[in-house]
């Protein structure tokens, strides 16, 4: 049997095999999303007064709502448990990780819907962070746990992405999976508060999201069922043996500048959007005096906004390349908007449109970013690469929230409404931040020749 025919065997090869692996582990994905977020628009709700509103009060202050906020990536950041998903993740393989992490994402949302159904008295000191109540710190726990499992269901999903779409459309598949991940936070930014109101509490939408996280255990295991099939089928057509993973290996990722640069970005650009969306709702309420019924909806545009723009995006980089250019250009849009939302404006048309705005942003460099790892790291490191920029990129999701949890508290009236201009300053200086580093990547991409401005695929 010639190459060509064997190369044919391999059931990444066929179109339709690989996008159905990429749907169904794009679903697992967006019920993860969806849970991510569901809390978001809870805030005018988890923060009214004990009661208050029409029974649904819970009493947290703002503080608390940072702290439980920022519980998502506690774990991941200082038990450096996302670092050990990655390092589970090459060794142990794609299979056993996913699982792994899906039953984690169940398991913690569970404990989070607990927390918040029930009545515990009493408050916890938590060190280095503040004095919560009892509830807020049980729901933060279970924030923790479900952040762990979701990250490293994030990482598995990207290698798992890379494993079927290499020298195919990897860029537009990758922005695909994003986008369907996307739909889950809009989903969860429209629909979470009217959700719970209809029934009668916050729990409600917990639970949802907890069934549907109960959903996404028995997708994955669906996928593995495919998966095994791939590798029969690669191990069929394999011509040399593939490298393995080995820890001495580690020390060449730690050297690689492109990849810090990458690590970095993350870091910043996200910075100025997963904990932006905690408050965003609130602040369509108090800045741009927004009915608190409809104010989650002008947040739920930036992620549907998304869900068209990154397979969009990802498509031009697929095609044309430029890579290093889109990530310049999203970064530079994220500080428009924030420096926009910063000013004393407060017309809810000029919001719309800057949400919309970030919607772009949101979609360039996702999609350019995420798809550009390949080309700096090899594939038997790239679990441990997804890992540790999802690391890096946690301890800006575990530690913004709590500080502009504070720097809201600080900026809260005696009337109860809120100044976000500290706030919003803060969001635009992260985008500052990441325009310097999206052209060093590019600099760098041109001394060492990742590719990074070229296409992916192959003619
Ligand atoms: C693909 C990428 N995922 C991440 O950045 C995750 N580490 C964060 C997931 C947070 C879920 N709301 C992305 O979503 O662009």
């Amino acid at each position: 049997m010639s190459t060509t025919e064997k190369i044919q065997m391999k059931l990444s090869d066929s179109k339709s095999a690989r996008w159905t692996a990429l749907f169904i582990v794009s679903v697992t994905m967006m019920f993860g999303y969806f849970f991510t977020d569901v809390m978001s628009p809870l805030e005018p709700l988890l923060t009214a007064a004990k009661g208050a509103e029409n029974g649904l009060g819970l009493g947290w202050s703002s503080d608390e709502y940072g702290f439980f906020s920022g519980a998502y990536g506690y774990f991941n950041v200082f038990l450096l448990l996302l670092f050990f998903g990655g390092l589970i993740l090459d060794k142990f393989g794609i299979r056993f990780t996913g699982v792994l992490s899906t039953v984690l994402m169940f398991g913690g949302a569970l404990v989070k819907w607990y927390a918040v159904g029930h009545e515990f008295g009493g408050s916890v000191v938590v060190p280095f962070f503040g004095t919560y109540s009892t509830q807020v710190v049980i729901a933060a726990l279970g924030f923790a746990i479900y952040g762990v499992g979701c990250e490293i269901c994030g990482i598995t999903v990207s290698k798992v992405i890379v494993k079927w779409f290499t020298g195919h459309e990897l860029a537009l598949a990758m922005g695909v999976q994003v986008a369907t991940a996307r739909l889950g936070t809009a989903a969860a930014l429209g629909f979470s508060l009217p959700f719970a109101k209809a029934m009668g509490g916050v729990s409600a939408s917990i639970a949802l999201g907890a069934v549907l996280l109960c959903a996404g255990v028995l997708v994955y295991l669906v996928y593995c069922v495919m998966d095994k099939k791939e590798d029969a089928s690669a191990a069929a057509v394999a011509t040399e043996p593939e490298e393995g993973f080995k820890f001495s290996d580690l020390g060449g990722l730690f050297k690689t500048t492109g990849f810090w640069y990458v690590a970095f970005l993350c870091l910043m650009f996200y910075a100025g959007v997963f904990p932006f969306l905690k408050f965003a709702t609130k602040l369509m309420i108090f800045k741009y005096g927004v009915d608190a019924n409809l104010a989650g909806l002008i947040p739920a545009m930036l992620p549907f906004g998304t869900i068209f723009l990154t397979p969009f995006f990802g498509s031009i980089y697929d095609k044309y390349g430029k890579g290093a250019t889109l990530m310049i250009i999203g970064s530079c849009l994220l500080t428009l908007v924030h420096g926009v939302f910063a000013l004393p404006l407060n017309s809810w048309v000029l919001a719309i449109v800057m949400m919309l705005i970030l919607g772009v942003a949101f979609g360039l460099v996702p999609s350019a970013m995420w798809p550009s790892v390949p080309k700096i790291i090899p594939m038997k490191l790239l679990g441990t690469a997804y890992a540790l920029i999802f690391y890096i990129q946690n301890i800006g999701l575990a530690l913004i929230p709590v500080w502009i949890g504070k720097v809201n508290q600080a900026n809260t009236g005696a009337d109860g409404v809120i100044d976000y201009t500290e706030t919003m300053t803060i969001f635009a200086a992260f985008g500052v931040i990441a325009i310097v580093i999206s052209f060093l990547l590019l600099l760098e991409d041109k001394r060492k020749g990742y590719g990074l401005q070229q296409p992916n695929v192959k003619k």
